[in-house]
């Protein structure tokens, strides 16, 4: 890694107030209609007793753009994503995803957000004795009303759920049942899902932390030509820092809750990688 090294963030521990401030760097150039999800002094606490598990957070994702999510265990990574489809204890702040504030949501609102957010799990989250073809049609169970998973879908639907295995590489299992397939083919149907629901975001949370490394590289490459393809933004948290080198065009770094580096993959640096995972770490205790 060479080059001018990626912005480092929060050196000292500032107050909230500061840390609002400044558009993350590397991404105050886009423009703000390209703008999916914009994250504002995030706080998330999921217990009264419990310290902050975000701590003034400010992120910006843009379509078209893979952004890997770096952090030691614990430091918030998951908790980040789940402030993104309503399913963390947002204390503060201002979250909004497509076109919706998650802090101002009108009854029945939540489903709208997450049937727009396409989501892929380490452990895939398949249905597996249904079919491949079956789990791929669930993703538009939002857009197709209810069905009967065994086989209510529309011929249109049937047919999107086709052209998306093919694309994923996999349309010759699908009529096998999920559970018969191996951890890559089912991460690609995953990924198949996810683009059956026409997300306008993707987020994956520790996606090949279940794979050998040549799968790794697949799935990684196919999500980052999806959020080429599809004009969309791609989160994806990795802790192998070579793959995310590989396959982001941008990292964001958590330490202890809070946003310690941010900018564009080539400018990766040892010192900015060391500002995420240190051990020296003065900014553990609230
Ligand atoms: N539902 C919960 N209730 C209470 N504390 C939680 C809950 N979920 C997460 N935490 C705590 O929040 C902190 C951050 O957890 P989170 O899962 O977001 O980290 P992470 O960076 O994704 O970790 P990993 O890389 O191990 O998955 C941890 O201290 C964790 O124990």
């Amino acid at each position: 890694m060479s080059g001018p090294r990626l912005a480092r963030r929060a050196e000292q521990r500032p107050p909230a107030t500061e840390q609002a401030a400044p558009l993350p760097t590397g991404s105050g150039r886009r423009a703000d209609e390209d703008r999916r999800v914009s994250v504002r002094n995030l706080t998330v606490r999921y217990t009264a007793q419990d310290p902050l598990v975000l701590d003034g957070v400010d992120l910006d994702l843009y379509g078209g753009e893979t952004v890997a999510l770096l952090g030691a265990s614990g430091s918030g990574k998951s908790t980040l994503m789940k402030s993104l489809t309503g399913f963390a204890p947002i204390t503060s702040g201002t979250v909004r995803a497509g076109d919706h504030d998650l802090t101002d949501l009108r009854p029945g609102q939540l489903r709208e957000v997450r049937s727009q957010i396409g989501q892929v799990f380490q452990q895939f989250n398949l249905i597996g004795r249904l079919s491949v073809l079956t789990n791929v049609l669930t993703g538009a169970l939002y857009d197709a009303g209810p069905v009967n998973l065994l086989g209510t879908f529309s011929s249109a639907h049937r047919a999107r759920a086709l052209e998306l295995l093919d694309r994923v590489g996999i349309a010759h299992k699908a009529e096998d049942q999920a559970r018969t397939l191996s951890g890559g083919q089912q991460q690609r149907v995953a990924i198949a899902r996810a683009l059956m629901q026409n997300p306008r975001i993707i987020l994956a949370d520790e996606p090949v932390a279940s794979l050998d490394p040549r799968m790794s590289h697949t799935v990684l490459d196919l999500l980052q030509s999806i959020a080429r393809q599809e004009g969309i933004p791609v989160l994806v948290s990795l802790h192998v820092v070579a793959l995310a080198v590989e396959h982001s065009d941008r990292i964001v770094g958590l330490r202890s809750g809070r946003v310690v580096l941010e900018g564009a993959t080539g400018e990766l640096s040892a010192e900015g990688l060391a500002s995420v995972y240190d051990v020296d770490d003065e900014d553990g205790d609230d």
